[in-house]
């Protein structure tokens, strides 16, 4: 009712006489009804997910109010009109995660920091229209944006920075832009920066240093000529010139550095450590990999850089003890000569991704939150975790000790997290993961789990930091379940980094037991039902979603079917399975542990869905259920998270 009731409020908003391609839009029918959708809407399962309103010769005003009322929208477009004026406060939807207004007229400037909140967005379609001014400098801050096109308006200045590995379109030409094409652009052809008078740059074969260059009054032929030999003989003298400093400076500084190694490193002349290149990112912290920035450098300065070589105060290099010989040995001195890359800063630390000189990748994952035990007691906790052997469990390689800060090493494992790829950034490219795939993982889990409750059982609490960035996606989305037992090993005042002492038993009165896990594999199993991402995972409780207590209403009101991530959902012939796995997760994440199930209990009551679900006829992967027509934009905003709730919990 609410959304007919703000459809209607923006139909009103429109000039009156060209509203009529909206006349299916009436009071007291559903928008999203199958029999009779509403025109330019864009259903699944019921909830309005996009305005698709383009070539309906609409002018007038945009009633953004209206627009906020309709919650789920993440789509707008209202290409192909005749709307114009400046650009209207679509700003104000946070969660929107495509935006087209081109081919209409509107004008006008578009505040520099118009974008700034729209987090999720990944298409802005802006060509074709009268804008004018500066390209609003917060588009460089859209990590999420896939599509950017600002073609044919009268934009005038300089092309900002882009940096957003995801940008795969843009379109700058027809505008009044000038100076240099930035670098971070130089992978676009240059006829998407074609009529631009004053643009200089490789793509476009001009070059800058000619453009800079003052105009010749004169009209002189020759002279002309001579001045640009003149010109281009010095810029080829400053060239080389340049060029022998910088090969002189790097010599001095490789001098330097070995001296240096030698004789013991001084942090501060490391100046392109992988703790510089870390402080250069800015890097969300519990969803770190869903937005992470890549930064590429040297893990050697980042073990060198420690003012305190722990085991070796002389200068000598300190170990990396293998404890587990499954991807070879290797030391140290190889790790130092990897080159790194940054994954994502997490709860205990930061995680790089090391290519070793042989081309093996291994995770590095720093931490300074280890200090509760001494170094043999660390030592032997770490052994007996190297121990563990099972085809769910991702076993550390090796570790790295020092009194202020440890290194884990784990094996890379390409596919990335169960968090990215239930919230990340796909692309078009990934295949939906279906319920098939989702219930082998959730088994997995269980399966990993309760082998580490077995092997570990004399922990307080075995596994400690369960979550869905800690279970790791192998070939065929194998699940491996990573960074277990650390509860010992964490100092007790950051105890808080893991994940098990948020569950409600830790943060009334700071126990946490065995059931403590199964709290955190509920979760998981919510996360992945739902699609939605916990608030559970942020310390903070802002943001996300508080998927225990949105099941918890579901389940009173009998309405769980309406919760599952339409990715699974849509067509499906698996709802009661669905809805029996819904039923075991909210039993885990029962706020008392008592009332919990046990992993027993959860890990029996899991088996016999699959029991009695029994072989089943493929069921395909499922999308919104729109025309394949509405779905060239849809498909690529459409990501599995509400992002909203992401965007909204600021990580
Ligand atoms: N072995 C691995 N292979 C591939 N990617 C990994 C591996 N380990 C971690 N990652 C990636 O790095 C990201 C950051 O991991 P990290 O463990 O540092 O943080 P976290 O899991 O969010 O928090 P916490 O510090 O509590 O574990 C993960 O989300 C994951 O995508």
């Amino acid at each position: 009712e609410s959304d007919s009731h703000a459809l209607l409020m923006l139909k009103e908003s429109f000039d009156d006489d060209d509203a009529s391609a909206l006349v299916s839009w009436n009071p007291g029918s559903d928008p999203c009804n199958e029999e009779g959708k509403w025109e330019g809407l864009l259903c699944s399962n019921g909830n309005l997910e996009g305005l698709r309103l383009e070539g309906m010769g609409l002018s007038g005003k945009i009633d953004v109010d209206a627009l906020i009322l309709l919650k789920d929208l993440r789509y707008f477009s209202v290409m192909n009109n005749s709307f114009d004026g400046n650009i209207p406060e679509i700003n104000r939807l946070g969660a929107l995660r495509a935006l087209y207004l081109s081919k209409n007229k509107f004008s006008g400037e578009i505040p520099p920091d118009y974008f700034t909140g729209m987090r999720s967005l990944k298409k802005v379609w802006l060509s074709d229209n009268e804008f004018s001014g500066k390209i609003p400098s917060s588009l460089s801050d859209v990590s999420r944006l896939v599509d950017l096109h600002l073609e044919n308006n009268e934009f005038t200045g300089k092309i900002p920075d882009f940096h957003q590995r995801n940008l795969r379109s843009v379109n700058f030409s027809k505008n009044k832009l000038q100076g240099e094409i930035p670098s971070s652009l130089l992978r676009f052809k240059g006829d998407v920066f074609a009529e631009n008078p004053g643009l200089c740059g490789a793509q476009i074969k001009v070059d800058c240093n000619e453009t800079d260059k003052p105009s010749d009054v004169n009209g002189g032929g020759g002279d002309k000529n001579d001045h640009r030999k003149i010109i281009a003989a010095t810029v080829t003298l400053g060239v080389m010139l340049i060029a022998l400093i910088v090969f002189l400076v790097i010599t001095w500084r490789k001098k330097k550095r070995k001296k240096a190694s030698n004789g013991g490193g001084n942090a501060t002349e490391n100046g392109n450590s992988i703790a510089n290149i870390e402080a250069q990112v800015s890097l969300p912290a519990t969803v770190g990999e869903v937005h992470v920035v890549r930064r590429t450098g040297n893990l050697n300065r980042t073990v060198r850089s420690s003012s305190h070589p722990g085991t070796s105060r002389g200068g000598t290099v300190p170990e990396l003890v293998m404890v587990n010989h499954e991807m070879g040995v290797f030391g140290l001195p190889s790790l130092m000569k990897a080159t790194a890359e940054v994954l994502g800063n997490g709860a205990l630390g930061s995680s790089y991704k090391a290519t070793m000189v042989n081309k093996v990748s291994v995770v590095v994952k720093r931490t300074k939150e280890m200090n509760s035990l001494g170094k043999d007691e660390f030592d032997a906790g770490v052994k007996r975790l190297g121990k563990l052997k099972h085809p769910n469990v991702l076993t550390p390689l090796a570790y790295h000790y020092r009194i202020d800060e440890k290194l884990f090493v784990y094996e890379f494992i390409a596919n990335g997290s169960l968090l990215y790829r239930l919230h990340g950034d796909q692309g078009t490219s990934a295949a939906a993961l279906d319920w098939l795939a989702r219930q082998k993982i959730v088994q997995g889990i269980i399966e990993g789990l309760d082998y580490i409750h077995a092997e570990l059982a004399y922990l307080d609490v075995p596994h400690g930091n369960l979550k869905s960035s800690n279970v790791l996606l192998g070939p065929e989305n194998h699940p491996l379940v990573s960074e277990y037992g650390l509860c010992s090993l964490v100092s007790s005042d950051r105890t808080r980094t893991l994940i098990a002492y948020n569950t409600p038993e830790a943060i009334q009165n700071g126990n946490v037991c065995h059931k403590s896990d199964v709290y955190c594999l509920g979760i998981i199993i919510l996360e992945i039902l739902t699609g939605k991402f916990p608030s559970q995972y942020i310390e903070s409780g802002k943001g996300g979603i508080d998927v225990v207590e949105l099941v918890a209403t579901a389940i009173s009101e009998g309405k769980q079917a309406e919760l599952f991530d339409p990715e699974i959902a849509s067509g499906s012939n698996s709802l009661r399975e669905m809805e029996k796995l819904l039923h075991i997760g909210s039993l885990c994440t029962r706020t008392s542990p008592d009332e919990r199930l046990d992993l027993k209990e959860a890990i029996k009551m899991i088996q016999e869905i699959r029991v009695d679900s029994g072989p089943k006829p493929d069921p395909r992967p499922t999308t919104l259920e729109v025309s394949p027509s509405l779905q060239y934009g849809l498909a690529d905003v459409k990501s599995h998270d509400d992002s909203s709730s992401i965007r909204e919990g600021n990580v």
